[in-house]
């Protein structure tokens, strides 16, 4: 009969491309279960986005199948997600993931909405807070426009509402349209430290937080208040988007929450009628960035009328058609993030934080 040494040193030759060493030594192997010629065991990835977890399956179903004796292998692909240093400011909660743009329109929003429900499409517990006090669109983006919040007073807490497998948050729901137009720094700041510290999320492996653009009150905020994993930037080819990307990557480098990365947003043009990809903006700006602030280009998604359509009318894409081609980018540009995420967390880079309040 086969034996679990046996079984572990066969399955000691996958590796993990991101962390470099092989999923046996990584402590992702679980549960051996021996019964004569059947093997069982679980792989627990570091999260239930992993871009390649079926190709892990499969190369831990050719690797135990091998051994002589074994006539059966059932694999169960699991994850605990790896934690970074929220969870100590905001129970429940294991990594802030800020989705930031150095300009505004670019299409922040809509990238934030679908990424969250691509990644919840996965299994992963997500929250979305919309930090955009002046400009809420998330209430719009993800259905609940008009929606209110259960607010318990006694304990201070709100509860957040949630829709497509996504908890989400915003000052939208609380006050009528516009009214934070004018408000000043100190009410953001203070509107926004409630938002982060006062709801309910409950366990979430990803609480993503729409930014409003540029670099002001909410990001000094954000990164004061809480440990952010890291930030996802997007913007769009223009140069000048892209100069002011640069400006958002340096302000949160300067309060040590790194770049996981940049979604080239309105990449290419695609033509509804006959489906033709043409690049209207200048290309490669995105790629130069990444060298040059060694980060990654984590997704190009297209100028596409179905994304704004849907965005609109409150269904995400990725909700609407998960199955569709432009859903596919953002299903990618989930396990990108995620994937991101581990790496950052597997760092253990001590981000101080100035916790005040
Ligand atoms: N890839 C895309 N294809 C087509 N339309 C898009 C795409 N991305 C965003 N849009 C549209 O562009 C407009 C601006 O997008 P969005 O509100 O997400 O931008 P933003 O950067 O969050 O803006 P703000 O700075 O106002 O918060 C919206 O109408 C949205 O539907």
């Amino acid at each position: 009969m086969v034996t679990e040494a046996e079984i572990l040193k066969a399955l000691s030759v996958i590796i993990d491309p991101d962390f470099n060493k092989d999923i046996v030594s990584l402590g992702f192997v679980k549960n051996i279960a021996i019964n004569s010629g059947e093997v069982a065991f679980t792989v627990e990835l570091t999260t239930p986005a992993c871009p390649v977890k079926e190709e892990f399956r499969r190369q831990a179903e050719v690797a135990v199948s091998s051994l002589p004796g074994v006539e059966k292998v059932s694999v169960t692909m699991s994850a605990k997600t790896t934690q970074g240093q929220a969870k100590e400011h905001l129970p429940g909660v294991a990594n802030i993931v800020a989705v930031a743009s150095g300009k505004g329109g670019v299409g922040k929003s809509t990238t934030a909405v679908n990424l969250a429900v691509a990644m919840a499409q996965t299994g992963a517990r997500v929250g979305l807070l919309d930090a955009d006090i002046y400009g809420p669109s998330i209430p719009r983006m993800m259905g609940l426009a008009g929606y209110k919040p259960q607010i318990d007073y006694d304990t201070k807490t709100i509860h957040p509402l949630e829709n497509y497998g996504v908890k989400t948050i915003s000052i939208g729901y609380m006050i009528e349209d516009n009214q934070a137009m004018l408000w000043r720094g100190p009410m953001v700041a203070g509107a926004l430290s409630q938002l982060l510290t006062d709801v309910a999320w409950g366990e979430l492996d990803y609480l993503f937080v729409d930014m409003p653009p540029g670099t002001g009150d909410a990001q000094l905020t954000l990164t004061q208040k809480v440990p952010v994993t890291g930030a996802v930037l997007v913007t769009t080819p223009q140069d000048i988007a892209l100069l002011d990307c640069r400006k958002g990557i340096e302000m949160f480098r300067k309060a040590r929450v790194p770049a996981l990365g940049i979604v080239e947003n309105m990449s290419q043009f695609i033509c509804p009628n006959c489906g033709h990809a043409s690049a209207i903006f200048a290309e490669g700006g995105a790629e130069r960035l990444s060298q040059e602030f060694k980060t990654e280009v984590l997704a190009h998604i297209p100028l596409d009328i179905k994304i704004r359509e849907k965005a609109d009318e409150g269904t995400p894409i990725v909700a609407a058609f998960p199955d569709s081609e432009q859903a596919k980018h953002y299903t990618a540009l989930a396990g990108e993030v995620a994937r991101r995420v581990s790496i950052q967390n597997s760092r253990k880079i001590d981000i101080p934080v100035m916790v005040q309040g």
